[in-house]
């Protein structure tokens, strides 16, 4: 059993932002969590399939599947969207490969509208549960309000989400996945084929020969072994070029404030500075994804410090570069050559310098255009909108935790029971002040840095904030939405002495700074405090502020206290039967013998106003309080 009094007290701080959940940058294939599929039979989700609102469990699908699986949630009261059972809508505006349209088609109703203008995807895009883009469509802020709630995932077929707005994606609850991994090798190898191609003037020489000359001396080109390459980015790609350079004889260095040294150790490469990088380098390859922080990195002071005559190539994104700067460098010598597949601007405008220099190459964001990676994206971003718009948690989110499938299936129960406390504290609250913090303190056997909570955290918000607002609360979306409504959620894990198989021994909730509607409901310190815990596989009430209670977290409940003395059970259980209102479960809970007790009755239907009454009116009745679950 838990034991408060061995509690090793570990707090953790306020939650971070959703972005900054985002996994490290990795090179293994994720593979996708899936889930077994009976649940959505069990589901009242699967009615509104076109309009799921993905990635957190419903609770009440979960209840009534009676197992552990994660599913879909939506608000379930959405009246307009429950009946519908046509297939989910996907909006392919850049061009796919067949087999993943196969696979969308397999699924759900597909339609391929290349081309748009922003007028027209703003128009279109309501019309659809999920939208699938490449690098060429801006899914901006006006796009996702124009979707009016329904759009649920983007898929952006390749890695860079630069053209998605996820911040408002964020903000209005939609998912946002990629394709990380299937066109790593098409960067890397359009990487190194700029790299040759520059050293040995392929381009130049080639159109050339095309204009009748035969220009052997002008066409000179520089060796490549022994050369020194710094790879600014060692990440999926960048690794990649690096172990391709190596095999070419380079000397490779590279430059990724995250990247592991000893995975750079591990394929020979040192992980230098970024002034060692660029000062040293012959050639310097740009693999880093465009943030603030590397917006315009390489700059007039940046190019300033690079070896005169070095050569640049950029497969990554065209603003990491300030291109007029990159003008100057190349005017001035600093940069002898330059290989381009990525702009600021995209096509470049017509007058811009860049298209002037013979010694720049420029490709039309070629990188991931072969073959194999199109259809190896295509299938990648395809199963994992899917795999969103079924409710499967996407191994590939963006914009969400990743929750492993270990840890959602052991968590399934407890994310229930999460979303029950959410609901019954918030409804506990008298209203007045209102709800400014919220602690959510998680009881485990288990070594805190093996409790991933994020799940649970964003059950509790959504518990708390659907029945007192309209917000649509999901994984995506719960933190945001508690700090816009300035709703401060801190986190406490105690390690008690239990059975470590059980992921957690009780989850408690406590609404701080607050008074409750009833009064029996605050703690010692003046906080609405209630607690839980998994029984057999359902969440249990088992505290309500100081008292203790064992009822379990279904239908609806009503929570009496009353002076301890013989026949009150009776007496409430009678009122309640008269009316034929059945009683599912009774508990009591007191602290001292015939001082005060705590009973707590769950009901199946909502007792009229009429048997409520006179249940308060029963003479050792003190307080009551009727809550929906
Ligand atoms: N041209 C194309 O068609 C094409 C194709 C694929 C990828 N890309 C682009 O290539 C880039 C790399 O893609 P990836 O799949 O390797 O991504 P990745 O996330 O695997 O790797 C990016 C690496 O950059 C590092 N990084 C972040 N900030 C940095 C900084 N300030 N300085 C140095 N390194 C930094 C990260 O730590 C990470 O290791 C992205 O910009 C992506 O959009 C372009
Ligand atoms: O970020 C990417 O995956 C690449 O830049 C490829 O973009 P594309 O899908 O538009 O070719």
């Amino acid at each position: 059993m838990a034991s408060a009094s061995s509690a090793n007290h570990i707090l953790l701080s306020p939650p971070p932002s959703l972005p900054s959940l985002l996994p490290p940058p990795s090179t293994a294939k994720f593979p996708h969590i899936s889930f077994p599929r009976n649940y959505l039979s069990h589901s009242s989700l699967i009615r509104s399939q076109p309009h799921l609102p993905c990635f957190i469990t419903n609770a009440a699908a979960l209840n009534t599947a009676q197992s552990p699986n994660i599913v879909s949630l939506s608000k379930t009261t959405d009246p307009d969207h429950t009946t519908n059972t046509a297939k989910p809508t996907i909006l392919v505006s850049e061009k796919l490969g067949e087999g993943g349209l196969d696979l969308l088609r397999s699924f759900a109703d597909v339609e391929c509208l290349y081309g748009m203008s922003p007028e027209q995807l703003c128009k279109e895009i309501s019309r659809f549960d999920a939208l699938i883009v490449r690098s060429g469509t801006k899914v901006s802020r006006e796009v996702f309000q124009a979707a009016n709630g329904r759009l649920k995932v983007v898929g952006r077929a390749g890695v860079g989400i630069d053209n998605v707005d996820l911040q408002a994606a964020t903000e209005l609850g939609c998912l946002v996945v990629n394709a990380p991994t299937a066109n790593t090798i098409a960067a890397a190898e359009h990487a190194i084929a700029l790299l040759a191609s520059m050293a040995r003037n392929v381009a130049q020489s080639d159109a050339s020969v095309k204009s009748g000359k035969w220009q052997r001396t002008k066409y000179i080109g520089v060796s490549l072994v022994g050369k020194t390459i710094a790879i600014m980015g060692f990440g999926k790609v960048g690794s990649e070029v690096a172990r391709r350079a190596k095999g070419l004889g380079m000397h490779v260095i590279s430059h990724d404030p995250y990247a592991p040294a000893d995975r750079a150790r591990a394929i020979g490469v040192d992980l230098v500075s970024f002034d060692d990088a660029i000062s040293t380098a012959d050639f310097i390859s740009l693999h880093m994804p465009l943030t603030p922080t590397t917006s315009k990195v390489f700059n007039d002071d940046t190019f300033a410090k690079m070896k005169k005559g070095a050569r640049i190539i950029n497969v990554a994104r065209g603003g990491v570069i300030d291109e007029d700067a990159l003008v100057r460098a190349l005017e001035s010598g600093v940069v002898s050559q330059a290989a381009l597949d990525v702009f600021s601007e995209e096509p470049p405008p017509s007058d811009s310098k860049l298209l002037q220099f013979e010694n720049v190459t420029l490709t039309p964001h070629l990188g991931a255009s072969t073959k194999e990676a199109q259809e190896g994206v295509a299938v990648e971003i395809a199963e994992a909108v899917v795999g969103a718009l079924r409710g499967e948690l996407s191994a590939t989110a963006v914009n969400a935790p990743m929750v492993p499938a270990e840890v959602l299936s052991q968590l399934a129960p407890y994310v229930l029971l999460a979303e029950k406390l959410g609901r019954l504290a918030v409804q506990l609250v008298a209203g007045g002040e209102g709800i400014k913090a919220v602690k959510v303190v998680y009881r485990s056997a288990r070594d805190p840095d093996d409790l991933d909570t994020r799940l649970l955290r964003a059950m509790v918000i959504k518990g708390i904030i659907e029945p007192i607002s309209d917000s649509f609360v999901n994984l995506v979306n719960a933190d945001f939405t508690a700090k816009q409504k300035g709703l401060r959620i801190s986190e406490e894990r105690v390690v008690v002495d239990s059975s470590p198989e059980n992921p957690i021994d009780s989850i408690q909730v406590l609404i701080s700074n607050t008074e409750s509607k009833f009064a029996s409901a605050e703690s010692e310190h003046g906080n609405v405090s209630i607690e839980g815990r998994v029984k057999y596989g359902i969440p249990h009430l088992t505290r309500v502020g100081s008292f203790s209670v064992d009822v379990s977290l279904e239908g609806n409940l009503i929570l009496c206290c009353q002076v301890d003395q013989p026949g009150m059970i009776g007496r409430v259980g009678n009122i309640l039967g008269e009316q034929n209102y059945n009683v599912s479960f009774m508990s009591v809970g007191r602290t001292v013998k015939r001082t005060k007790a705590i009973m707590a009755i769950g009901v199946d239907e909502e007792p009229d106003k009429n048997t409520l009454k006179k249940i308060g009116e029963v003479p050792a009745i003190e307080e009551f309080v009727f809550l929906k679950l």
